[in-house]
């Protein structure tokens, strides 16, 4: 999904919204704060994220100390009997030294290089450590592309779900090795919320090299931290800037993972994480939203993926779509863009060009001009049965417009 969309609702069928909604204080704690946090203190399936400054030093090497220090704290709270999923970035980080590389590279080929050689040194150094409580890791890759089909998808959470059955830590991270440019997640705050919703965990905390969302880049003066987020409100006139020395996405990214997951999530630093899984009142608390949540592979489709193309709807489509939540038929397209295969996701756009949904398509480019503007009574007709299926399913579509 691109930036600009963060700000956009994502409903999929007759599902209502799932964004946060109310007011709240920036300052101080806010009714409810003491509930959230025990609701963390208490949870049973948390998702712990940390990010890539978190997890190496600046030499691009990974930083065996500090992850040492965060495995004590998540192997307590396992050994507690919390399950723990844990999202570790840092694989092109910790990729850097070895490839005799400073900073991270530009081009994607070395990008994924680099995340190859990091991704095994992390997961190795994983094993070795919550291996002295005894705890056993299991590696999962996930990429964005997979995540969306259907039966990956269930896959992905049986996989997942089968660890934490088995007592075993799932270590998450995007399969930058194989992603391309087109399937890439990018970043793995979202990727961490998804991931919540993947596992149905009670609470996301995400660690970084800050402790809390401030009002500002905290590196400036004058910044104040952000006690708690009860919705948009809260979130009016902060600056949310970009990453830090190895991390993706900044904080732009982590206020979207906190919208997206729908549970309690608290933002504070990996030399927290112990006093926020205990509930104690650092960083800064997301609270939950108040609608009912997207289906996780609706959310996935609406923050996991980027349009391969366009199609493009008429009014009787877009109200069809949006208004009605009806499947879209080939008798309000009228025109394609993009070189898409079926089963890839594509936008929907109206007249105006605006992107009002996204979907699934059930054919590739080359074949939509053909069935521009008929019924499907008539495709069937003129060429066989196999064409009166819909462009898009409505199970498959996500709408991405306010109206
Ligand atoms: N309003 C803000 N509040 C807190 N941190 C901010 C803000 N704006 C920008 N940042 C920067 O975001 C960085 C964290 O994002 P990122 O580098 O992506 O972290 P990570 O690697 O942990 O995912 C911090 O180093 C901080 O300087
Ligand atoms: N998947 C990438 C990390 C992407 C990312 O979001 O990084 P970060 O902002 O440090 O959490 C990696 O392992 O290098």
């Amino acid at each position: 999904m691109s930036r600009e969309q963060a700000g956009v609702t994502a409903r999929a069928g007759t599902t209502p919204s799932g964004a946060p909604s109310g007011t709240g204080t920036t300052a101080g704690t806010g009714p409810g704060t003491a509930a959230v946090r025990r609701q963390i203190a208490g949870a049973r399936r948390i998702v712990v994220k940390a990010g890539s400054s978190s997890l190496t030093t600046p030499r691009g090497t990974i930083d065996a100390d500090r992850i040492d220090a965060l495995v004590d704290v998540l192997a307590a709270r396992r050994r507690a009997g919390t399950e723990i999923v844990f999202v570790s970035s840092g694989a092109i980080a910790a990729g850097l030294g070895p490839l005799g590389l400073t900073r991270r590279p530009a081009d994607l080929a070395t990008q994924q290089a680099a995340a190859s050689v990091g991704q095994g040194l992390l997961v190795a150094r994983y094993t070795s450590s919550f291996a002295r409580y005894g705890l056993t890791v299991g590696q999962v890759l996930l990429t964005a592309d997979d995540m969306i089909r259907r039966v990956h998808h269930r896959n992905a959470q049986r996989a997942l779900g089968q660890l934490l059955d088995l007592g075993i830590v799932p270590v998450v991270n995007e399969n930058d090795t194989v992603a391309t440019d087109e399937i890439r997640f990018g970043d793995n705050d979202r990727l961490a919320a998804l991931v919540a919703h993947l596992t149905r965990a009670d609470a996301l905390i995400l660690l970084s090299d800050v402790d809390a969302l401030y009002t500002g880049d905290p590196r400036r003066p004058g910044a104040r931290r952000i006690a708690n987020v009860h919705g948009p409100a809260d979130l009016a006139g902060i600056e949310l800037g970009g990453s830090g020395r190895v991390g993706t996405g900044g904080m732009i990214t982590k206020v979207e993972a906190a919208r997206i997951a729908g549970i309690p999530v608290v933002l504070t630093d990996a030399a927290s994480a112990a006093h926020a899984l205990a509930g104690e009142e650092v960083g800064t608390c997301f609270h939950p939203g108040e609608g009912r949540r997207l289906s996780t592979r609706h959310l996935w489709l609406a923050h996991a993926t980027t349009g391969q193309g366009r199609v493009l709807l008429d009014p009787g489509a877009v109200d069809a779509v949006v208004r009605r939540r009806k499947s879209l038929l080939p008798a309000g397209v009228t025109g394609v863009e993009g070189d898409f295969a079926a089963g890839d996701p594509v936008d929907l756009c109206g007249t105006d060009g605006r992107v009002v949904a996204r979907g699934l398509v059930n054919y590739d480019a080359g074949e939509i001009p053909d069935l521009m503007g008929r019924s499907t009574r008539w495709l069937a007709r003129e060429l066989g049965p196999e064409y009166e299926r819909e462009i898009i399913h409505r199970d498959d579509l996500v709408i991405l417009t306010t109206e």
